[in-house]
């Protein structure tokens, strides 16, 4: 019975001390010469009177004749009967009568019910020892005995000759045994006691194989016998010095490397280690791993440790950034400009005030923002009376930075398909005065270019895995899984090449696209990017504007070569520029989309639709990623199925090089070899490629 109900129903449980008794231990000095089998039938003697204590309680009560010579009896016996209370601790039986024995009716049995868990115990929270019965009134003590007599048997088994043993622990039995230790019996009981040492060792070295399991520290053996020898869980400080340790010798491995182990055997290692150390599942640290070289994957996973600088950006629609510091400063705020990239950021190193409620603040002088949150933004360079979309807006950074620098002219369109989230969306836009926004709540997949399109610029932030806020948002290391790497950038690619189809290629100042991630993975950056050339060949990745902060996308990726342009993309790491993790990719349309470019999802209908909607739409622009394009989503350039052969071995290459497990490529072959037959089967169109996502 759930606690809600019994709480709805009759309010919580008197506590034993509104229904007159005090539990809290007494010091029992007085009593510990009592032996302890004798102090514990007493116990469950007291346990009858506290029943029956109870029933006095309710009122169920004897005639006064008969308790008055009742009376005088327990008096007799009162003294004594404290003495035996102060010290025994009650051991209560399956369904404890507190309140049982003294309900007569039905509703009262089944208060009782609710009030013992399910293991029979009182449900009270407060455990009852024998010196709570010590504390009794005298005339509550002599009204138990009244009450309960000896008749009582039936509900709380009291006879201490039938069960005694119950009342003992396993320590006390031993004490027994060994009392009784005689020549003859001193050979069996040795070798007794040698079995249960030696369970109890086989125990502990099995819980320790499981810890070690679970933590993956079971190769290095040295590590584990000590481990084991001492009775203790993993030494952080251990794993990380061999972390250091591996990393050295995997950067100069010929020359530092044991002998008798290869290269993958310290990539599982540090794996291992990195998953010990910061909490990572395997799936997501061996994903993040093979971005960089151990040395720098490592740098990573440290940097991923602390979230990264409070950072502002000053909104320039209500002030300028020298009064604002000027006006924050004044506060008691130490900041400085953000980096010479950014004109309107500040970061903050201290603050005695909260920045989230300031005047300031509340004016819409500014919002918190990640500085890396500002780069998607100013590579969109949105311009003066443009048509802008902010496809995935919500709660506003970009939007209100687009909105600011458009001077609050032209028009942006801030679409999020979360409800809730669009709410905060508004909060936002009416705190930062921005007057150019127009707030929708759209799947955009479905939505553009099928109710709007023709816009100047888009913006795509995508939904992503996150892993470049691991630093934010810890829990990335363990949430994100194969599936997700799999859905998400379906999805991203999806809005993509909805983005590009609701751009028009013919605007006068723009015609851009811009798609960011707050992620660093190749499959959700990269590898969506080229998805999108592939099946929008009017497009074109162009600069971002960003000049050199941030490195260059990848240009290879698992022996895979991405477009010659790919590099003109920009990443951001925490490690590298102390943001948090980004992607930013700039795309320019350069005509309609071909009209054997794929369709699907509904798309011949969008097209109608929004040719009656608006006039800037091409005709031509629509598509969905088929059930096929999933299975032929990859990184591009794979078309036949008798490349496979050469591409699982160009990848066990590759991975070996990085020291990873070459099997791993077998499994993942095998897998998309079968994804690919069943999409191959449902579809008579021909692949175009091969999906090849790490
Ligand atoms: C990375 S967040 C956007 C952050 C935002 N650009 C900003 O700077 O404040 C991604 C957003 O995409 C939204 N989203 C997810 N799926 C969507 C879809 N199919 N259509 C539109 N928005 C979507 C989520 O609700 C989420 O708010």
């Amino acid at each position: 019975m759930g606690v809600g109900r019994r709480f709805k129903k009759q309010g919580p449980p008197a506590t034993l001390e509104e229904l007159g008794l005090n539990l809290k231990r007494k010091p029992n000095s007085e009593t510990s010469q009592e032996p302890v089998k004798k102090r514990r039938r007493s116990g469950e003697t007291d346990v009858k009177k506290l029943v029956r204590l109870d029933r006095a309680l309710r009122g169920d009560q004897e005639s006064g004749d008969i308790q008055e010579s009742k009376k005088s009896d327990v008096k007799k016996q009162k003294q004594e009967k404290k003495l035996v209370n102060k010290d025994a601790q009650i051991t209560f039986p399956p369904k404890f009568p507190f309140l049982a024995v003294g309900s007569q009716d039905d509703e009262q049995a089944e208060e009782v019910e609710e009030y013992n868990d399910n293991d029979g115990n009182a449900a009270f929270g407060v455990p009852l020892d024998e010196a709570s019965l010590s504390d009794l009134d005298d005339d509550e003590i002599a009204q138990a005995e009244l009450e309960g007599g000896s008749s009582d048997d039936s509900v709380f088994d009291s006879d201490p000759d039938e069960q005694p043993r119950r009342m003992f622990s396993e320590d006390e039995d031993e004490s027994d045994a060994e009392a009784q230790l005689t020549a003859a019996n001193i050979e069996g009981l040795s070798r007794k006691l040698d079995q249960e040492q030696a369970q109890v060792e086989a125990e502990a070295q099995q819980e320790l194989e499981d810890a070690a399991l679970q933590t993956n520290i079971a190769k290095d053996e040295g590590v584990l016998d000590s481990v084991a020898a001492q009775g203790l869980a993993p030494d952080l400080a251990v794993v990380r010095t061999r972390m250091t340790e591996t990393i050295r010798v995997l950067g100069n491995f010929s020359a530092l490397a044991d002998k008798t182990k290869s290269r993958t055997d310290y990539t599982e290692q540090l794996l291992s280690d990195i998953c010990t150390y910061y909490g990572y599942t395997p799936y997501l640290a061996e994903k993040l791993f093979a971005l960089f070289t151990p040395a720098e994957a490592f740098a990573f996973f440290e940097a991923n440790e602390t979230p990264r600088p409070v950072v502002l950006r000053t909104n320039t629609l209500r002030t300028n950034r020298r009064t604002l510091a000027q006006a924050l400063i004044n506060r008691g705020v130490v900041l400085e400009p953000v980096g010479k990239w950014s004109k309107v950021g500040l970061q903050v190193f201290e603050s005695p005030v909260p920045l989230g409620a300031t005047p300031e603040y509340l004016a819409g002088h500014y919002i918190l923002q990640a500085a890396s949150s500002f780069l998607p933004v100013m590579a969109l360079a949105p311009q003066p009376n443009e048509r802008v979309l902010d496809m995935a807006a919500a709660p506003g950074g970009k939007t209100t930075y687009i909105s600011a620098l458009m001077r609050n002219t032209g028009a942006v369109f801030a679409n999020d398909a979360n409800r809730q989230r669009a709410k905060g969306l508004i909060g936002n836009v009416h705190r930062l005065g921005c007057k150019n926004v127009v707030v929708c709540n759209y799947d955009a997949q479905k939505a553009f270019p099928k109710i709007l399109g023709g816009f100047d610029r888009i913006l795509l932030d995508a939904p992503c895995s996150g892993t470049g806020v691991i630093g934010k948002d810890p829990s990335v290391k363990t949430s994100k899984n194969e599936r997700d790497f799999l859905a998400l950038p379906h999805m991203q690619k999806q809005l993509l090449l909805a983005a590009i189809d609701s751009v028009d290629h013919k605007s006068k100042t723009g015609g851009y696209i811009v798609y960011s991630t707050c992620s660093v993975t190749v499959e959700e950056n990269e590898g969506v990017v080229q998805y999108v050339l592939r099946k929008r060949p009017n497009v074109k990745i162009v600069d971002t504007g960003l000049g050199n902060f941030g490195s260059e996308g990848f240009k290879t990726y698992m022996n895979k070569k991405f477009d010659d342009k790919m590099p003109l993309t920009r990443r951001y790491f925490p490690h590298r520029e102390n943001v948090d993790g980004f992607f930013v990719c700039k795309l320019k349309k350069t005509g309609p989309t071909p009209k054997n470019a794929g369709q699907a999802n509904g798309s011949g209908e969008a097209e109608a639709n929004t040719s009656m909607v608006n006039g800037h739409k091409d005709k031509s622009d629509t598509d969905g990623e088929t059930a096929e394009d999933a299975a032929d989503d990859g990184f591009g350039g794979f078309d036949d199925e008798e490349d496979q052969k050469y591409i699982a071995q160009a990848e066990k290459k590759w991975l070996k090089a990085r020291g990873l497990d070459p099997k791993a490529a077998d499994r993942k072959n095998r897998t998309e070899t079968k994804d690919a037959s069943q999409s191959k089967s449902g579809s008579k169109k021909k692949a175009g490629g091969k999906k090849h996502g790490k």
